[in-house]
């Protein structure tokens, strides 16, 4: 007997229950499509579109190579090539409106004389810049009611949006907007045509709806990790789906009314079915039957309700018992509301909560039973479920997944969309053909969270706050009325539905777990200088996370550990900044948002999309950064980087008087051979470096210049960005050139890998008495975190590991926490000392301060 006829109010208990254990996943399969099903399949109209791939052409007149035409992609700059193609996109539905917008990254990337001499040395391509034009950038999601499409367009107005790329050079011209021209899908694109025309002075190019929903889809499910989950009593289980076996499958979208699509291929789809018992049924009757304001009340009510004071349930009918003969349990919903019929009630004498469960499951019930009947009429073994009818809703998503998994026997799961209801949008948004976006690769994406919008009573109100002053303020004002604020204060634009931030569950569910998130969607950035690093053995196994945060505990202790260190973390970062009240104002905000996000975690782990370690260690310093400290730890780095260099000659004088260098079995025979066997040295190795001070200048140092002067060429890997007291790239050159002063080795490789700027003329001219050294370089990792994820990383360093034979990662975050069970295709050597307690115990069996080495030869 299934679940469902034992219990059909699903939910409650199970729903209560914590997200610690795990779903089984399955490829799902149906058991058997038949040969009926097969005609039928033959029988369906034959309307697949296609779509077509052509490019516009580009106006390559007066084009003109910009910088130094040695280099080998040069930027080529198109002085004719207009730039008004919009970056926003509108899906008008029936409901909503859905916008998704981009905004340029500021270009601040320096050109200097380390990283000319890289890309000599190294070959390295200009990120594509030009062929992309739309990378480099972010795009954001945002979502307002239909009915309020003026608080749109006045959003729309407030951020420039219809102004194309010409923004920059008329400003507040309004008749610049002529011209322009904006991707829109949903029936409103054709009903509002007008009213974008005379507001914005915008034309609407208008987008097949189906077709947007099909490529927002398969742009999602290739080029986002994780965008797919499924969700049963409670569990959400992210899935990665392979590219390579993705089609076919049915798309579900539950806006107002229903699609279901049956998606081939990119661009090859056929709508085989609908319904208009929809997100827009459960809203309007529910509208009506309980007085609700708001669709979200709606959905909270439903939360406290009882279904089986309404509905009429098999018990009721057959007197308690179960009707066992065909399957259907006493507990099983017979008739939706049909105990309306036979009571003498109005519906006054109903509880608004029970009526909008009892109507809630109805649509869910029905909607997955639809959608499970074309699966297996076109035998499709996946489900996929978005648009914002599902809204994050833990409970939605288990009704769905539980009539797919009855009706199925269990053959087949539902699978849901992080960015649900903007499919549509987002496909819109990819027929702007020239911004290449179909082109753009899993690494090349970085999901954020920031601290965007405010946070009240448990609850994300009104859209991001761009502005750091009225974030600044905003944080203020809950900090003075704790939690008695309940209304938004006011901001541009008002009364929008809660997007870009996340919510926290209003309540831990008296009787169903709410995650209420209306958007537990971040900003996508889009980086084309990221990279995989090629030499991990096998980079779709590759999982960076060493803890995995799904198991509570884990959780529990690593947000504990997070928010006990945020008060000292505080107290740098506005020291760095000078203490200045502007500093500590900023330091508030900063401690109020991070410590948001902890809460929001820990009551959903899965908020932001899969969660690691290294997620919320990158989180923290993201945060920072989002209050402009951009680096918390500077005096303290340059503190420790000037004592260390003063005792370093010491250190260096100490090693040389030793025989050999204290090394450590494996690794040392590797190194040094056993007997006579001299074995050869590592042609280059990158050093994934840790910390400032004594960690670079007396530890990594040292060891760069041993294996420098066994005639391995060094690369140090350093952070893009800073991150705790970790040394940057940036910061590299100086100390190196620091060291250099006092030991030839390190000078002579620095001044042959480009890092000692004076001495470059020297190596042109080649000193003659000196032998020519193998080179000390330095790369970006791409990254500004203490961890690192090795499938995103800089295209200099992947550049440069294209040659390496020895990686060495040193430190905990990029040896332990991340890394710590990766596998690379050359000899790698893990380098760390253990400050954790738990960590030591639980990974590696040993205490705190035990040093970790662990050296993994090729194979
Ligand atoms: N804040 C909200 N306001 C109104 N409806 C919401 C809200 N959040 C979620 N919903 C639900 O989402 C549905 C709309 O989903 P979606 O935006 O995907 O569809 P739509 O594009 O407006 O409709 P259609 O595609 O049928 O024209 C609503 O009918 C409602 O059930
Ligand atoms: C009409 C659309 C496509 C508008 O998005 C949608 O609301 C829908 O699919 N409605 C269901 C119509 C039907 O197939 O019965
Ligand atoms: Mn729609």
């Amino acid at each position: 007997m299934s679940d469902l006829l034992k219990n059909p109010v699903l939910g409650n208990d199970d729903i209560k229950s914590e997200i610690d254990g795990k779903l089984q996943q399955e490829e799902i399969k149906f058991e058997g499509t038949s040969k009926a099903e097969e005609r039928e399949k033959e029988m369906a109209p034959p309307n697949s579109i296609h779509r077509s791939g052509s490019r516009p052409q580009l106006d390559v007149s007066g084009a003109a190579i910009q910088g130094n035409f040695e280099e080998k992609d040069p930027t080529i700059l198109l002085p004719n090539q207009s730039d008004d193609i919009s970056h926003l996109a509108l899906d008008i539905g029936g409901s909503l409106i859905k916008l998704v917008y981009f905004s340029r990254h500021e270009d601040k990337s320096v050109e200097d004389k380390r990283k000319r001499s890289l890309k000599q040395r190294f070959g390295i391509p200009n990120g594509n810049r030009r062929s992309y034009p739309i990378l480099g950038g972010r795009l954001h999601f945002v979502k307002f009611e239909t009915a309020k499409i003026n608080e749109c367009l006045d959003f729309i107005r407030s951020k420039q949006l219809h102004c194309g790329g010409m923004v920059a050079r008329w400003p507040s011209d309004g008749m610049t907007n002529e011209n322009v021209v904006v991707k829109a899908t949903g029936g409103g694109a054709f009903k509002y045509t007008d009213l974008f025309k005379e507001r914005l002075g915008v034309s609407l190019d208008k987008e097949d709806e189906m077709d947007c929903l099909v490529s927002g889809a398969n742009f999602l499910l290739k080029a986002i990790r994780h965008e797919a989950f499924t969700h049963m009593e409670g569990q959400k289980e992210f899935v990665q789906i392979d590219q390579n076996d993705l089609f076919p499958y049915l798309l579900v979208n539950i806006g107002s009314g229903v699609s279901m699509i049956k998606v081939d291929g990119d661009g090859e789809f056929q709508r085989v079915s609908g319904t208009n018992v929809g997100g827009g049924t459960y809203w309007g009757l529910g509208k009506l039957l309980t007085k609700c304001k708001s669709f979200d009340d709606l959905l909270e009510l439903s939360q406290r309700g009882d279904n089986s004071t309404i509905d009429m349930l098999v018990g009721d009918i057959y007197g308690g018992m179960d009707y066992s003969k065909i399957g259907l349990s006493a507990s099983t919903i017979a008739s939706s509301f049909g105990k309306a019929i036979s009571e003498n009630k109005e519906l006054e004498d109903y509880r608004p909560e029970d009526i909008s469960l009892s109507l809630l499951r109805m649509i869910s019930y029905n909607i997955g039973q639809i959608a499970y009947l074309n699966a297996l009429r076109f035998g499709l073994k996946r489900i996929f479920f978005g648009g914002f009818f599902i809204r994050g809703h833990a409970y939605t998503m288990d009704t769905i997944s539980f009539a797919v998994d009855f009706w199925s026997k269990g053959g087949a799961k539902a699978m849901f969309l992080r960015h649900e209801g903007f499919l549509g949008a987002l496909g819109a948004f990819m027929s702007y053909e020239k911004h290449g976006l179909d082109d753009v690769m899993v690494h090349q994406l970085v999901e954020r969270f920031p601290m965007g919008a405010p946070y009240v009573g448990g609850k994300i109100h009104g859209p991001p706050l761009g502005d750091l002053n009225e974030k600044i303020s905003w944080m203020e004002k809950f900090v003075q009325k704790g939690t008695e604020i309940i209304a938004p204060v006011p901001m541009s634009p008002p009364g929008t539905t809660g997007l870009g931030g996340f919510e926290v569950p209003l309540s831990r569910g008296d009787t169903l777990r709410s995650d209420a998130s209306s958007l537990n969607v971040g900003v996508l950035h889009l980086v084309p200088t990221l990279d995989v690093f090629p030499l991990l053995a096998d980079s779709k196994m590759y999982e960076p996370n060493t803890i995995d945060l799904s198991d509570h505990g884990e959780l529990e202790y690593w947000l504990t550990v997070l928010s006990e260190h945020l008060p000292d973390l505080v107290d740098k970062a506005v020291a760095s900044e000078g203490g200045t009240d502007d500093a500590k104002r900023r330091g508030d905000a900063f401690a109020r948002a991070f410590s948001a996000h902890l809460a929001r975690l820990m009551e959903e782990p899965a908020a932001y999309g899969k969660l690691g370690l290294a997620n919320l260690l990158e989180l923290r310093e993201e945060c920072l950064r989002e209050f402009q400290f951009t680096d918390a730890y500077r005096s303290i780095k340059q503190r420790e980087n000037e004592a260390s260099l003063a005792v370093l000659p010491d250190l260096l004088m100490e090693l040389d008087g030793m025989s050999e260098v204290d090394d450590f079995d494996v690794f040392k025979e590797r190194m040094l051979g056993s007997g006579n066997t001299k074995p050869p040295p590592h042609k280059r190795a990158l050093l994934f470096v840790d910390n400032s001070g004594a960690d670079i200048v007396l530890g990594m140092l040292p060891l760069a210049r041993e294996l420098l002067r066994r005639g391995t060429e060094v690369v140090l890997v350093g952070n893009s960005l800073p991150a705790l007291n970790d040394v940057t790239a940036m910061e590299l050159p100086d100390i190196v050139a620091e060291a250099a002063k006092n030991c030839d080795i390190l000078r002579r490789a620095a001044e042959a890998g480009g890092l000692l700027v004076d001495a470059m003329i020297n190596i042109q001219d080649s000193s003659k008495d000196e032998l020519p050294s193998v080179p000390l370089m330095v790369v970006e990792n791409g990254c500004g975190s203490p961890c690192i994820d090795l499938r995103q990383v800089s295209s200099e360093l992947a550049a440069a590991a294209k040659g390496a034979d020895l990686i060495i990662l040193e430190g905990m975050g990029r040896a332990i926490h991340t890394n710590f069970n990766a596998r690379f295709k050359c000899d790698a050597l893990k380098l760390a000392m253990v400050k954790n307690q738990r960590l030591a115990e639980k990974l590696l069996k040993g205490n705190i301060y035990d040093c970790v080495c662990r050296f993994e030869p090729a194979n």
